[in-house]
């Protein structure tokens, strides 16, 4: 991993893993700048700054647009360091480089950040493929899947099947407005097999306010960050019901539960310790407080269903991107498919309420009427 590079290490007591190999300099790029997307770039350029086994540069891809200003997305960030759409008001850092070209901005690095809604990473891929280097490492941020005729296929997977390269993970309880804030908070990084990969992405994320810990467990981590969405829709519904603090609880509880479930499922080698991580009940409960799925699910029970989850995403999100309405559906054909849809009542009526089968209210008397939980 890594490149040749002439410039000599000046800070060697940060180094890290890199260091075993002098002379190499990792590069690293961000492929997403929304909310998440910039804050990740921000603890990345911290640290990239810092450490001599990286060069300062950090690339961040964006998905151009043009503001109501008429100037472009990547000019204002490039211009102010600061995402003035998707997290005004935070200085990224100045080594931090907004780019519009993809393959410019993945160009040279050998770590590369995946951190955009999950709906669009199918194109990112597509179109990156023969592009990236290949002794290249990943990391997903992307709590998401994609379900393909063949079956479910994790993020991570479908990044390392489609650019051949390996793919970790970074989930936790990572609301992106209080991280961006300095505010601490901690996050799970998932790997494979390869320790050392996992500790050079601990030290690239890893600052005062953000503590990353590594957990061999790649499939649990990230299906932890993807369907915490579901359960915190859920919550959202619960709360747009005013149903109280004990009812979430009891809605989160059932949610874990499933969500173990699914994981298992799915990957029989996921750890029930991977649940405590941060990735695991910590972002269960900040999603389902605090987390944009939450919010607009309470509106769309206030509205008695009537109106729909785009609608609703895009009035009250100003062009952020919901996952969790996405995923349950995903999560519902896998389980619909395999005949498993009883054994998953919170998932299944959450979809029928979504996709207005169920009212919202549906939430709160299911377990009664399918009498499926045990004490
Ligand atoms: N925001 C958070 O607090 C948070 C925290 C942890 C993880 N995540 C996860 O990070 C991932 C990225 O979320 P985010 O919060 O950074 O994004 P966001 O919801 O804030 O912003 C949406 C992003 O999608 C981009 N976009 C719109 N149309 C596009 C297209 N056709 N192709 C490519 N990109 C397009 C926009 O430019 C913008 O960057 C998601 O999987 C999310 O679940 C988010
Ligand atoms: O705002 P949400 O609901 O997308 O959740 C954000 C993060 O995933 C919380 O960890």
């Amino acid at each position: 991993m890594g490149e040749n590079a002439t410039t000599h290490h000046t800070n060697s007591a940060n180094n890290g893993a890199n260091d075993n190999q002098i002379g190499f300099k990792s590069r690293v790029s961000v492929i997403g700048s929304g909310s998440w997307g910039s804050v990740a770039a921000k603890l990345v350029a911290f640290n990239t700054l810092n450490l001599s086994s990286f060069h300062d540069e950090v690339k961040m891809w964006v998905f151009e647009e043009t503001l109501q200003s008429g100037e472009k997305l990547t000019d204002a960030i490039n211009r102010t360091n600061e995402n003035v759409k998707y997290l005004p008001g935070i200085k990224l850092g100045k080594n931090v480089i907004a780019d519009p070209d993809l393959d410019n901005a993945v160009k040279d690095a050998n770590m590369l950040v995946f951190v955009t809604p999950h709906q669009f990473i199918d194109n990112i891929c597509k179109s990156l493929v023969g592009k990236v280097r290949s002794d290249a490492e990943a990391i997903s941020l992307i709590k998401g899947m994609e379900v393909k005729i063949e079956g479910p296929c994790l993020i991570s997977t479908y990044i390392s099947e489609q650019l051949g390269i390996n793919c970790s993970v970074l989930m936790g309880a990572n609301l992106a407005n209080e991280i961006a804030e300095e505010k601490f908070s901690e996050a799970t990084v998932g790997y494979r097999n390869n320790r050392e990969i996992a500790e050079q992405w601990v030290q690239l994320f890893t600052t005062p306010y953000f503590m990353v810990t590594p957990v061999q467990d790649v499939e649990g981590v990230e299906l932890c960050g993807t369907l915490k969405n579901v359960v915190a829709i859920a919550a959202g519904f619960v709360d747009g019901l005013d149903m109280g603090n004990n009812t979430k609880a009891a809605i989160i509880r059932f949610g874990l539960r499933e969500m173990r479930e699914f994981c298992k499922l799915l990957f029989s080698s996921v750890k029930d310790d991977t649940f405590f991580e941060s990735c695991g009940v910590a972002d269960v409960i900040t999603t389902c407080f605090g987390g944009r799925n939450r919010k607009v699910a309470e509106a769309f029970a206030r509205n008695g269903g009537k109106r729909s989850f785009d609608e609703l995403e895009a009035e009250m999100l100003q062009g952020q991107k919901l996952q969790g309405v996405t995923t349950v559906r995903e999560v519902y054909e896998v389980l619909r498919h395999r005949g498993l849809l009883e054994l998953f009542p919170l998932f299944a009526t959450v979809h029928e309420i979504c996709s207005g089968c169920l009212p919202p209210s549906a939430i709160v008397i299911y377990s009664e009427k399918k009498n499926i939980f045990p004490v």
